[in-house]
């Protein structure tokens, strides 16, 4: 493989992403960030420099396993120190395999902020992917706030608890426009945004594509908060590949995608092409804001034998209602790994089961995210070089418990709502085979509980399965995929749910595994992985450059 040198500047910029004014991060000046396109095998050299003038920042390559240089996954406090205002960072590494990734802030809410950009890396040339397409589009998801990322943090960490809500506008490729993004009042309003004449920075972009070819469309999603749904009038969507995984092909009419997920769907140009079709992109899984609304982002299939001012016939495709979970449970199902590419099954068994119980807390008044009632705020030092320096005293060495107790009603409000905050770790063997449960429960008040898309750093994993109400031992892994399981780095838990992963701890460093929720995380809710950390070797002095660390550990 080549190497491949590139130079990030990350700033605040004034930008109009949903047509009007916002302060949104970027690199290069552009938002998103440029597009990284790589082939396998090749080692990317990006060279990182924070031109902010108050905060630190770092970029987490979303969905590269890192393997050998977990110094470069991008998770301040985490991999690395923040990279301070002015300073450089090389991020080196390799991309191993194919497929639809991205890359994001993970420091503060920064990827809320707009920093974020598309990841994509192609079989090396001469190798051939499992499936067919003409041509490609690549769609990068994102939800948009008016209130700052700064705003948003501050409301979080205070007192009375100050909630995000739901998002003003969604993003194609960073692109949208508020308030018209509602099928009807896009076809009929007096709004500005929504008589756009293509050119704006906000216009969507729009697919050309030709009759009778296929394409593969890459969506990923790095919303700070919704659930989406994706689909085409008229058109099939045959769903191929997963987090950089191939998956079993089959078709729908519209696909789910959750924070942190990435899929490629083949599209075929098989419509009257005497017309024009909409792409929407709509919110699940949430509550609207404005009951009834479902917030959308509209963008065209453009058949070009024909004009693409020319206006589609029928209208937007509906977004499945947003608490029909039954739909959603139905078509993440139907994901599971494709059966001609050699993709290796999980291990048959597991040396170590960690059941992970999601609840909403408080901790001292503030509203918080608990795993095993311990919500996560990460130390001064980065995990990684306390590892490498043995420094005792930089977090918990304690590490948190692994199971929750048994009484715990996941049906109802927490009877004692009270957690504490930690820094420990999960401590992993090298090669161990480890299987998380996440178990969804009841949030803090009321009825009800949310969707969760939990994102592991550093590994793909298998989702052995999906079930309902309190994960039950000894019955429910009999009931695991243990021969077409999926390899993801995202699997979501669904309201009252668990899910299961397997995985093996076969790539020393330190790991985060979080709820993809921008918020969420920031409230807590993550725990950190570290594997057989002793066989890390070479970390760049530059990526511990602070804390108990920044003099190579050694302290006086
Ligand atoms: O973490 C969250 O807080 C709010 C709500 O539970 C309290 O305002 C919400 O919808 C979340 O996902």
């Amino acid at each position: 493989g080549r190497v491949r040198h590139y130079k990030f500047d990350v700033e605040y910029m004034i930008r109009k992403p949903d047509c009007l004014e916002h302060v949104v991060m970027g690199i290069n000046g552009k938002f998103p960030g440029p597009t990284i396109r790589a082939q396998v095998g090749d080692t990317l050299d990006i060279a990182l420099t924070n031109k902010l003038s108050t905060e630190g920042t770092v970029i987490h390559w979303h969905g590269i396993r890192q393997v050998g240089t977990p110094w470069a996954d991008g998770t301040a406090a985490i991999s690395q120190c923040a990279i301070n205002p002015g300073e450089t960072f090389h991020y080196r590494f390799k991309v191993d395999k194919a497929g639809t990734y991205f890359y994001h802030g993970h420091y503060g809410m920064q990827r809320a902020a707009g920093l974020y950009g598309s990841l994509i890396v192609d079989l090396p040339k001469g190798q051939k992917e499992p499936f067919h397409y003409d041509g490609q589009f690549n769609l990068l998801l994102s939800d948009l706030w008016h209130t700052s990322s700064h705003e948003q943090e501050v409301g979080l960490s205070s007192i009375p608890f100050r909630w995000i809500g739901e998002p003003q506008s969604l993003l194609i490729n960073g692109r949208g426009q508020f308030n018209c993004s509602i099928a009807a009042k896009f076809i009929n309003t007096s709004l500005p945004q929504c008589q756009l004449k293509g050119g704006e920075e906000c216009a969507p972009q729009i697919l050309h594509v030709e009759p009778k070819k296929t394409y593969r469309i890459r969506i990923s999603s790095t919303t700070s908060l919704a659930s989406l749904n994706l689909a085409i009038s008229n058109h099939k969507l045959r769903v191929v590949e997963a987090d950089g995984n191939y998956v079993e092909p089959f078709s729908v009419d519209d696909i789910d995608i959750y924070s942190g997920e990435s899929y490629s769907v083949l599209l075929t140009a098989d419509q009257d092409p005497t017309k024009n079709y909409w792409l929407s992109v709509g919110v699940r899984a949430r509550k609207p804001a404005i009951p009834g609304q479902v917030l959308t982002a509209l963008t065209l299939l453009n058949y070009q034998t024909i004009s693409a001012s020319v206006f589609p016939v029928s209208p937007p495709p509906v977004t499945p209602r947003w608490d029909d979970f039954d739909r959603s449970k139905a078509f993440t199902k139907k994901i599971i790994a494709n059966i001609r590419t050699p993709q290796p099954p999980p291990p048959p068994y597991s040396h170590r089961r960690i059941v992970l119980l999601n609840t909403q807390n408080r901790v001292e008044g503030f509203t918080k995210w608990a795993i095993n009632n311990v919500s996560l705020t990460l130390p001064a030092t980065p995990y990684l070089g306390s590892f490498e320096f043995k420094l005792n005293n930089t977090f918990d060495r304690k590490p948190p418990p692994e199971n929750f107790p048994s009484e715990y009603d996941i049906f109802n409000p927490p009877v004692n709502a009270n957690a504490t905050t930690g820094n420990g770790v999960y401590v992993f063997q090298l090669n161990e085979v480890v299987d998380v449960i996440l178990q969804n429960a009841n949030q803090l008040t009321g009825k009800g509980s949310e969707i969760h898309p939990w994102h592991l750093h550093g590994h793909d994993f298998w989702v052995l399965g999906y079930g309902e109400g309190k994960f039950k031992a000894g019955e429910d892994e009999k009931k695991f995929n243990l021969t077409h399981a999926p390899l993801r780095n995202t699997a979501v838990i669904f309201p009252y749910g668990w899910t299961a992963l397997r995985f093996k701890a076969d790539n020393p460093g330190v790991w985060a595994f979080h709820c993809h929720i921008e918020p969420h995380l920031h409230m807590g809710m993550g725990v950190i992985f570290a594997e057989a950390v002793h066989k890390v070797k070479n970390i760049p002095s530059q990526a511990l450059a602070c804390g108990l660390t920044a003099n190579n550990g050694r302290h006086n």
